[in-house]
This record gives C-alpha cells, sequence and structure tokens, in this order.
C-alpha cells in the first residue's frame, strides 16, 4: 500500500492506493501533516511507501521522520519519466507538472494531450503522441485572480468564488465575477481552440482544485479528474520501481 501526498502552493493533498485502486483520500495542513500521518499510518497498517510531489514550501524534514517506518521517496526530476522532455530548462520544470504529463501518458497512452491542472496557478501541459512533452503555459488560478484584483487595487474588495449571475456584471462584485469566472473560463476554451488549430486531434484533461467549478462552464469537452495528479503520483512510483 502507497500513501501518496502531493504538496501545492494552496493545499496539501493526499490518498492511499492498494495497486491502482485509491482506498482512502485526505487534505492536510502545513501545520496538522505530521499528526495525520500517524493516523493514516494507524488506520491503514499496510501501508510501506510514503511518495512526495512537492511545489509548495514545505520543509522535507518532516516527511523523513517516516523513515523508521516507511520507505520515503520525494519524486524529482532525477526519477525515470515515460516521455522525453523538450522543456529547454527541464530543472526548473514543476514536478507537478512533470507527475500530471506522466499520468497522461500511462492513463491515455499514444495519444495527444493537454493536461489542464487549475490549482493555485492554472498550468497546461502538452505531450504529443509520441511522447514528447513540449510544455504549456502557466497563468493564475481562479482564487489567486480574486486576491491580485484586491492586494494590487484601492477600491476592490477581497471576494470568495461566486457563479457571476450574467456576462455584464451590473455592480462591483458582480464585475469582478464576471471578470475572474468568465475570464478563465473564456481563457481555457480559447486555450483549447488554439491548440485545435495545431494539432486536430487531442485529449483534454482537467484537474485541480477548481475542477468541478470550471469543467461544467467549459464549452470544450475534456475528461474532469480532480484526483488526477494524486492517481498520476501512484503511477509515477510504480513506473520507478520498475524502471529504477
Ligand atoms: N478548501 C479549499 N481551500 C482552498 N482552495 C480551495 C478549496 N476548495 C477548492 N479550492 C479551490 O482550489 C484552488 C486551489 O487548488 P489546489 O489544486 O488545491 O491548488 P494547489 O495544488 O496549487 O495547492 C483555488 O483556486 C480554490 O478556488
Ligand atoms: C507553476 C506552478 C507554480 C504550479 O503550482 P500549483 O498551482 O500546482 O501550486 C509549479 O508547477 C511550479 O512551481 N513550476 C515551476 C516552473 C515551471 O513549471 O516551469
Ligand atoms: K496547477
Amino acid at each position: 500500500m502507497i500513501l501518496t501526498v502531493d504538496i501545492g502552493n494552496t493545499r496539501i493533498k493526499g490518498a492511499v492506493f492498494e495497486g491502482n485502486t485509491q482506498i482512502d483520500a485526505f487534505f492536510f495542513t502545513k501545520i496538522d501533516f505530521r499528526k495525520k500521518i500517524e493516523n493514516i499510518l494507524k488506520t491503514h497498517q499496510k501501508i510501506t511507501d510514503l511518495v512526495v510531489a512537492s511545489v509548495g514550501d514545505v520543509k522535507k524534514e518532516p516527511f523523513l521522520t517516516f523513515k523508521k517506518e516507511l520507505n520515503v521517496h520525494f519524486i524529482s526530476h532525477e526519477d525515470p519519466f515515460p516521455f522525453s522532455n523538450d522543456y529547454e530548462t527541464p530543472l526548473t520544470l514543476g514536478i507537478d507538472r512533470m507527475v500530471l504529463a506522466a499520468g497522461a501518458t500511462f492513463q491515455f497512452p499514444d495519444q495527444n494531450r493537454l493536461v489542464i491542472d487549475a490549482g493555485t496557478c492554472v498550468t497546461f501541459d502538452f505531450i504529443d503522441d509520441i511522447n514528447r512533452y513540449h510544455g504549456g503555459a502557466i497563468a493564475p488560478g481562479l482564487r489567486l485572480r480574486y486576491e491580485s484584483l484586491h492586494n494590487f487595487t484601492a477600491k476592490l474588495p477581497l471576494l470568495t468564488l461566486e457563479s457571476p449571475k450574467d456576462l455584464i456584471g451590473n455592480s462591483t462584485s458582480e464585475s469582478i465575477h464576471s471578470g475572474v469566472v468568465n475570464g478563465l473560463v473564456y481563457e481555457i476554451d480559447g486555450f483549447i481552440d488554439e491548440y485545435r488549430a495545431r494539432y486536430s486531434n487531442f485529449i483534454i484533461i482537467l484537474t485541480g482544485g477548481d475542477t468541478d467549478f470550471l469543467a461544467k462552464r467549459l464549452k470544450n469537452t475534456i475528461f474532469a479528474n480532480s484526483n488526477f495528479l494524486l492517481e498520476s503520483l501512484n503511477q509515477t512510483f510504480q513506473y520507478k520501481i520498475k524502471n529504477d
């Protein structure tokens, strides 16, 4: 049994896998994750490996204290990945994006694939049908857009995510909701349309904390799976065991 942990810039997520089957899932905070992992290990005593992918600013040390009970692995650029990498700066490529590209390759082999991860940032990652990773885009995520409008202006309030009532916002709040939500939805659909102009055929996977909110608003057909990163992390680890 494997405990996978994904440390993003907003949240820490975890899941327990037996083979390819997910049997439990958790959210952690930076403060409580050590205690929570201890409890998970008590509940699932067959866990042998702790597999971490991190782009957040969480220290490694608290995880390493589990080395007595478990094999602890931090997925890194040195691990084997099932694609060749055309990124000009492969060492600065987010490990979460590499894991997503790996998951897309395992779950949708031999196709052009676009992975969109709507988390703190919205990342786009493109892998072609001969398993070459090209790169993509990094844009601000939904919450980041609300926070930026507030933080970099004098007059705009900090709002929480809400569905805009209309395209045309008729108040400050409605203008912000339209700008943030409609703006991101049009942006994602626009990106997809531009990819389609270059590649006639590709599948699209949408993941991240804002998956469900965004999926129903996009005009394009996508595979929506908010758990895609943790599933991909489990598969990346299994690939590592086979290929190391
Ligand atoms: N409980 C929550 N706390 C914070 N953000 C949340 C929560 N639930 C959904 N979200 C949404 O998820 C996004 C962050 O997604 P997530 O995948 O957790 O990010 P990251 O992987 O970068 O940590 C935010 O834009 C926010 O709108
Ligand atoms: C772009 C990211 C900040 C996204 O992080 P997230 O939204 O998942 O928290 C992360 O993938 C990262 O730090 N990337 C490094 C730069 C790059 O991928 O080129
Ligand atoms: K992301």
